[in-house]
């Protein structure tokens, strides 16, 4: 066998780092950005993309002229379409890239003092919403801005509660119906209205708490905790994704990793580990 072509490649160990380099960043985007879309909208929209690249290659090969120009159409509606229909994937993408998060999830050590007290009390709220089968959206804002989704709550500023989150959320009172957002470690608001996902995979027993759940989390970097009224079942989203049946435990656990920087949730493990998981964080005010 003819072997020679090889030693144009290997001529040149530098030429064989860079091309490893090239490969390896190549790949880890694409790892990336599958890891991102997996379950959101935006892995259907990759199907298509790729089952129309199949047929344009197909179209090609057996010069097809038809087929061919048919396909060149698709690609420019395709293009014009992309950027109205992904528009709050692209945002939060740009977002993420703009924030360098796309690469790294790391949080603030001023966001991971605070979140340390309110995760504690998130979890106690949403254990005793569950129990009494209390219907309850919560949302944890990060760090992009979603004022504009905000409008129709009602201020409220107060320190987060267990126990104040509860009574939000007592049917029949007037700030039980929407969301609660969290921003800065106080309760900024209630009741607010949410846009929706129209994500076609959501399961469809689930309804229009947990759909706006999955909007205001495709759109921004927020988290968001639900309590299901009719199950019980608490369910957290993020980036478009909902995980469900959690327990209170593992809920703290998962908000522990996502908001406190790794190394402060190693000591927070760490101290769960010693029997003292409840972490007292500062208290300038009466949680009760
Ligand atoms: N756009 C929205 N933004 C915020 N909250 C909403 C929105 N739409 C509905 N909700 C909340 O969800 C409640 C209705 O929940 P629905 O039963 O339709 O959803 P679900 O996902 O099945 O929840 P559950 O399991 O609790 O029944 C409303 O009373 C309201 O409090």
């Amino acid at each position: 066998m003819d072997l020679s072509f090889l030693s144009g490649v290997f001529a040149n160990p530098w030429d064989i780092i860079r091309s490893l380099v090239d490969i390896i960043i190549v790949a880890y985007v694409v790892y990336r950005i599958l890891r991102w879309i997996s379950g959101t909208r935006a892995e259907q929209l990759l199907k298509g993309l790729v089952l129309l690249l199949v047929f344009s290659v197909l179209a090609s090969a057996l010069e097809l002229d038809m087929v061919n120009w048919l396909m060149e159409k698709l690609w420019i509606v395709f293009a014009i379409t992309l950027p109205i229909v992904f528009q709050p994937e692209l945002r939060r993408l740009l977002e993420q890239l703009g924030r360098g998060k796309f690469f790294s999830l790391s949080t603030s050590q001023v966001e991971m003092e605070e979140y340390e007290a309110i995760i504690n009390e998130i979890g106690e709220a949403a254990d005793i919403l569950s129990r009494n089968r209390v219907g309850a959206l919560l949302v944890l804002i990060r760090e992009t801005g979603i004022a504009e989704y905000l409008e129709s709550g009602v201020d409220l500023d107060a320190l987060v509660s267990a126990g104040l989150l509860i009574n939000i959320f007592v049917p029949n009172t007037p700030l039980h119906d929407g969301a609660c957002i969290i921003s800065n470690s106080r309760i900024k608001k209630a009741a607010c209205f949410l846009p929706l996902s129209d994500n076609p995979n959501l399961d469809k027993e689930l309804g229009t708490r947990h759909r706006a759940a999955l909007g205001i989390t495709e759109l921004s970097d927020a988290i968001a905790v639900i309590v299901s009224e009719e199950t019980g079942i608490i369910s957290l989203a993020q980036e478009g994704k909902i995980q469900r049946h959690l327990d209170p435990l593992s809920l703290r656990e998962i908000l522990g990793r996502e908001l406190l920087a790794r190394e402060k949730w190693s000591d927070v493990v760490k101290r769960r580990w010693a029997g003292e998981f409840r972490i007292k964080g500062p208290k300038k005010e009466n949680r009760t």
